[in-house]
């Protein structure tokens, strides 16, 4: 099983700066790398990651993407003067050159390269790669914007040819638009790039018409570009949630990539002097997470922009967290993404529609600028930054406990396997399924569930799982654990796939939200904490699971902010095992990672897949990730009742007054 994080570095890459007075260049310094590192080095990162070297780019590498006279050009700075290099710079858009920033560049674009290498090649699952220059502005025959050579446009023509890749995906969360990589992909259905970008309506740089959502992409390349437009300043994180879960999400499980590569700016955190926006920088560590689960984990992450110093090596570090599989740390106040936002959503979900499954059979209409929300003109942002993350930060606990009936698989040693009372296990799974038999059984049932909760609230283990006679008795027994024995547990989220109706006691005050998917229509009441989502079966595979995941189900959670997550899953469900497991992998995002898995009659390979989900494994991409018409109807209807009660299910702006 590929394991490990590289971490890519090169003190050379800070031996270049800005040599005259040049106002937009300024804030692009060298320290920008090396805080970054040091503090890395201070929260214990550097040892936990495995150090892959630098290398220099050749020129074979730079000519994938960029003329041979504009190489020729960049190689004619190492030996100017600074009022040479000051001439040269005036040719170009917002970018500086040095003596040394053609070496430097090379390093960056090696960098990037080798971290390709490392990943494609399984010396690592994932890893970053900490460069300056940056890339994604740069073009075939032109620098701009900082960028010399564009570093993740040359990685993912790399990763094609040498690794003969058919599907990358390019997420490029910088505040500025990767205009440079969306000119070389913009006709490449084989490269979905993403791209997020402080716009206001074109008067924010690079000032481009086509960085505004209607650039989906030409000829071939048709709705694999994708360009979601900041029209205010001060978006937060609920806004950035948003778009990952109406739009990025559902299109990146419907393209599959076998490769991500992250144009990783940190500018759109919050202090940033040129994002101007408001997230913080644990919202990276959950964005890293949400992408973990896609091509089994393959993900390169490539520095661009960040010019707070403070913010930007905290949202390093929090990625390279995400990327160690640690705990993500809760996001406080996740709520309705703001009118802007919410305009900008609709507006890129209805110009794909015709693209994507998922939003093929959607009633999406265009909605023109003219929300002027203020919330969004203040310049400072009402969260500080909770960078009081601990200096050095403890090694995180082991990752799960595991109470089975019956003793029918050997658990990799990185569990750890709850000793069961003496009870002969053939009489074990006789449990039949409508009840418990047996009082015996019940307490025996009661202790176990005890004990891998003990040791996930005791921080011995990160998760857990049990294999339970009987979904709705283990349930309860959760439930009743918590309420007594658990003071520190206020909110519980209980995911259940099954088909029986919940014996929905719930006084709604919130302490327990309960989403019950099910292939047959659930009579029970609904209520603000009782979500019942109806999932049509077609043969004997459920249909719309992941649609449900993305629309509803991992907002809503992201809004209640759980400290429990349990799932409650039978393996009759009927649902693909590889979508069960991107269920698991994605819902550690919440509660710090504290998730119980509750089994009913698991089959093994079931199991141990889920234990692998447990333990950080990669998990198996999801094949048929096409969704499914019906099933996105029946998702859509709860999503528009529900969204008034949990405002970050919203999609578009709907005029209240
Ligand atoms: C890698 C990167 O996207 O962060 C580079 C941004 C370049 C910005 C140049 N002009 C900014 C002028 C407006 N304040
Ligand atoms: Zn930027």
């Amino acid at each position: 099983m590929v394991s490990g994080t590289a971490l890519i570095y090169d003190e050379e890459m800070t031996r270049y700066r800005l040599l005259w007075d040049y106002p937009v260049c300024s804030i692009e310094v060298p320290e920008r790398l090396s805080v970054s590192y040091s503090e890395l080095q201070i929260q214990g990162l550097v040892e936990r990651c495995i150090s892959v070297p630098v290398r220099e780019a050749t020129e074979e590498e730079i000519l994938l993407a960029h003329s041979q006279d504009f190489l020729e050009a960049i190689k004619t700075t190492q030996n100017m003067d600074v009022e040479q290099l000051k001439a040269f710079a005036s040719q170009f858009q917002d970018v500086y050159f040095h003596q040394n920033i053609y070496h430097c560049a090379k390093l960056a674009l090696g960098a990037t390269l080798q971290l390709v290498d490392a990943v494609m090649t399984k010396k690592v699952r994932n890893g970053i790669a900490l460069v300056r220059p940056p890339g994604h502005h740069s073009q075939h025959s032109a620098a701009n914007g900082f960028c010399i050579f564009n570093n993740v446009a040359i990685a993912a023509l790399y990763a094609k040819k040498m690794f003969d890749l058919k599907r990358i995906l390019i997420v490029d969360w910088d505040i500025h638009h990767g205009q440079g990589t969306q000119y070389f992909f913009e006709d490449d259905p084989s490269v979905l790039y993403f791209s997020w970008h402080r716009y206001e309506n074109q008067e924010f740089w690079p000032n481009l018409p086509e960085s505004d959502y209607s650039t989906v992409g030409k000829g071939k390349g048709a709705g694999f570009n994708v360009n979601v437009p900041w029209n205010k300043i001060g978006m937060q994180n609920s806004d950035y949630l948003s778009v990952f879960f109406h739009i990025l999400l559902p299109m990146a499980y419907e393209f599959n990539p076998e490769l991500v590569l992250i144009s990783a700016g940190f500018d759109s955190a919050i202090n940033d002097p040129e994002g101007k926006m408001c997230a913080t920088p644990a919202c990276f560590a959950h964005l890293t997470h949400l992408l973990m689960s896609l091509a089994e984990g393959k993900i390169c992450a490539v520095l661009e922009g960040g010019y707070d110093l403070h913010s930007l090596s905290h949202c390093i570090c929090h990625t390279v967290k995400a990327f160690l599989g640690d705990p993500v740390p809760h996001l406080l106040n996740i709520s309705s993404p703001c009118d802007s936002a919410l305009e900008s959503i609709q507006n890129v979900r209805a110009v794909h529609q015709q693209h994507w499954a998922f939003l093929r059979s959607l009633p999406i209409s265009m909605k023109h600028q003219n929300v002027n929300d203020d919330k969004k003109l203040e310049q400072f942002c009402n969260e500080e930054i909770h960078t009081s993350s601990p200096n050095y930060c403890p090694l995180p606990p082991k990752r799960t406990a595991v109470a089975l009936l019956g003793e029918k698989i050997e658990l990799p040693d990185r569990c750890l396997k709850i000793n069961l009372d003496s009870v002969p296990s053939d009489e074990i799974w006789s449990f039949k399924d409508s009840t418990v038999e047996g009082q015996k059984d019940s307490l025996h049932l009661q202790k176990n569930l005890c004990s891998v909760m003990m040791k996930i609230f005791q921080k011995e283990v990160q998760n857990g799982l049990a294999a339970v006679p009987c979904l709705l008795e283990a349930i309860k027994a959760v439930l009743s654990f918590c309420t007594t024995c658990a003071n520190s547990v206020s909110r519980i989220l209980v995911l259940y796939l099954g088909d029986k109706d919940y014996p929905v006691s719930l006084e709604d005050d919130g302490n327990l939200l309960l989403i019950q998917m099910s292939t047959k229509k659930l009579k029970g009441r609904e209520s603000k904490y009782h979500i019942p989502i109806f999932l049509p079966k077609e043969g004997n595979n459920v249909k719309g699971v992941l649609h449900a995941l993305f629309s509803l189900i991992l907002p809503v959670a992201y809004m209640y902010n759980p400290d429990l997550v349990v799932t409650a899953l039978s393996c009759q469900s009927g649902v693909d095992k590889k979508i069960l497991n991107q269920l698991t992998s994605l819902l550690q995002g919440l509660a710090e990672g504290q998730l119980l898995c509750l089994i009913h009659d698991p089959e093994v390979s079931f199991l141990e897949d889920t234990i692998c989900s447990l333990l950080g494994d990669p998990i198996l991409p999801v094949t048929d990730g096409v969704l499914q018409g019906e099933a996105i109807q029946e998702v859509e209807q709860q999503r528009q009742r529900l969204q008034e009660q949990w405002g970050i299910l919203k999609t578009q702006v709907t005029r209240t007054e």
